[in-house]
């Protein structure tokens, strides 16, 4: 089935919406033009006044099958995905088991073609069951097409494997993607060490946790060669040492989350594990620093960390519950309401955030509208005033710190491959 969207908003080079059609066919994006006429066989979507732009990309998902269908399955966590605009994510590989064999990563793959609405990327692991101390069979794990190698959930710990593993990557020219976390240094803290964990009489978690572990991973990387990237960067520290790195020529890239751009440890109201999450929120230096990062292009793109877990695991409360808070049904909106309707990023600065930065940081061939590239695309009202509830949400997830917030830019359509996944009309909203 052929589609034309007409009368939509496009961003141009320069930032400003234009009003154009676009012809999709066969997946693919066939024509972009001022009134394209219908030849009556395709499907007419009428966009008058909705952004049409790229597909987001996100490149941090937690689905959590296999394992932990209770939180999210393949299915929810791309429907998710497909509600908050999203049309390419990668998932990590935090689940039970591990995808760290060929025949795991296959058993992912074939159950992605089966229920996943858009379109996801494993990652494999690097290493074996997650427990950092034995390689992955790199060679393998790319030929049976990992995206990318990640122990997301848990720092490498030791250098010497960190490494190894970067020289492997490096080898078949695939990326290692770093959860950052010195365990000597976490003191099994729940939230940032500053004032909240005095405040709450909470361990704390350093900054130094993080950043430290970047600093070595970045030389690692340079001995290597190997492009190295960064998971959910949190803090002022981390932030220097990847500029830095970025001005000796390093191949180093990072990714912010939403949570961390917008909420810092002031905003935590009490013991409520809907702000807890790994690395924990900041102190306000931080998140102002996170931002500036993002603004000077140290840090590439923005990506949600959507880490979803049962109410009942988020009842145990800050000490207990496990990390995580899910972000893909609403980071769109929570993003263009706090930072471009402030004026703090333009609309295409976050777009590209959230399409072609992490796309071309990964050399994906997504993220643009052309002619000839993938009819990958969200309709976006950026008008429409909605508030957060959790309860509406596709995902299996509940846990957010942005219940009742209330925001525009809340995606209407989500194509891919030239097919309508999602429709708001087709899920109550
Ligand atoms: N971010 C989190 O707080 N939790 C993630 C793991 C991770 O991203 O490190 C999860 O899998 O729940
Ligand atoms: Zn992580
Ligand atoms: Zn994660």
């Amino acid at each position: 089935m052929s589609l034309l969207i007409k009368n939509g908003s496009l961003l141009n080079q320069a930032g400003e919406l234009e009003v154009c059609d676009l012809y999709l066919e066969e997946g693919i994006i066939k024509k972009i033009a001022s009134n394209i006429q219908a030849t009556g066989s395709e499907k007419v979507i009428e966009a008058a006044g909705l952004l049409v732009s790229p597909g987001f990309v996100d490149l941090h998902v937690h689905l959590r099958e296999p394992g932990g269908e209770q939180k999210e399955t393949i299915a929810t966590g791309t429907l998710a995905a497909a509600k908050g605009g999203f049309t390419t994510i990668a998932s990590m590989p935090n689940t039970k088991p591990v995808p760290d064999t060929k025949e795991q990563l296959e058993w992912l793959h074939k159950r992605i073609k089966e229920t996943a609405k858009v379109r996801v990327l494993p990652y494999a692991t690097i290493t074996k069951g997650q427990r950092g101390t034995e390689l992955v069979d790199f060679p393998a794990l790319a030929e049976a097409n990992a995206f990318a190698f990640s122990d997301d959930g848990v720092g490498v710990q030791a250098a010497g494997v960190m490494y190894e593993a970067m020289k492997e990557a490096a080898n078949i020219n695939k990326a290692i993607v770093a959860h950052c976390e010195d365990n000597s240094l976490i003191y099994s803290g729940a939230v940032h060490e500053g004032k909240i964990d005095k405040e709450l009489n909470i361990p704390g978690i350093p900054s130094i946790a993080e950043s430290v572990q970047i600093a070595r991973d970045i030389l690692l990387a340079e001995a290597a060669n190997c492009h190295y990237h960064v998971c959910h960067i949190s803090t002022k520290e981390s932030v220097r040492v990847v500029r830095d790195a970025k001005r000796a020529g390093i191949k180093v890239t990072a990714e912010v989350s939403p949570h961390h751009l917008l909420l810092c440890e002031d905003d935590i109201p009490g013991d409520d594990a809907n702000f807890k999450m790994n690395p924990p929120l900041r102190s306000k230096e931080d998140k102002a620093a996170l931002l500036a990062g993002l603004m000077d292009g140290t840090i590439d793109f923005i990506a949600t960390d959507h880490a979803p877990h049962t109410e009942e695991d988020k009842q145990k409360g800050m000490r207990s519950a496990p990390f995580g808070i899910v972000g893909l049904e609403t980071a769109f909106p929570l993003l263009y309401t706090n930072l471009v309707e402030k004026e703090i990023l333009t609309l295409k600065e976050l777009v590209d955030f959230m399409t072609i930065k992490p796309a071309n940081a990964f050399q994906l061939p997504f993220g643009k509208l052309a002619e000839g590239e993938h009819a990958d695309i969200v309709l976006v009202d950026l008008k429409h005033e909605a508030t957060i509830d959790p309860a509406k949400f596709a995902s299996k997830g509940k846990n957010t710190p942005f219940t009742n917030w209330n925001c525009k830019g809340w995606p209407v359509q989500t194509i891919v491959n030239g097919e309508i996944v999602w429709e708001k009309e087709s899920v109550q909203q």
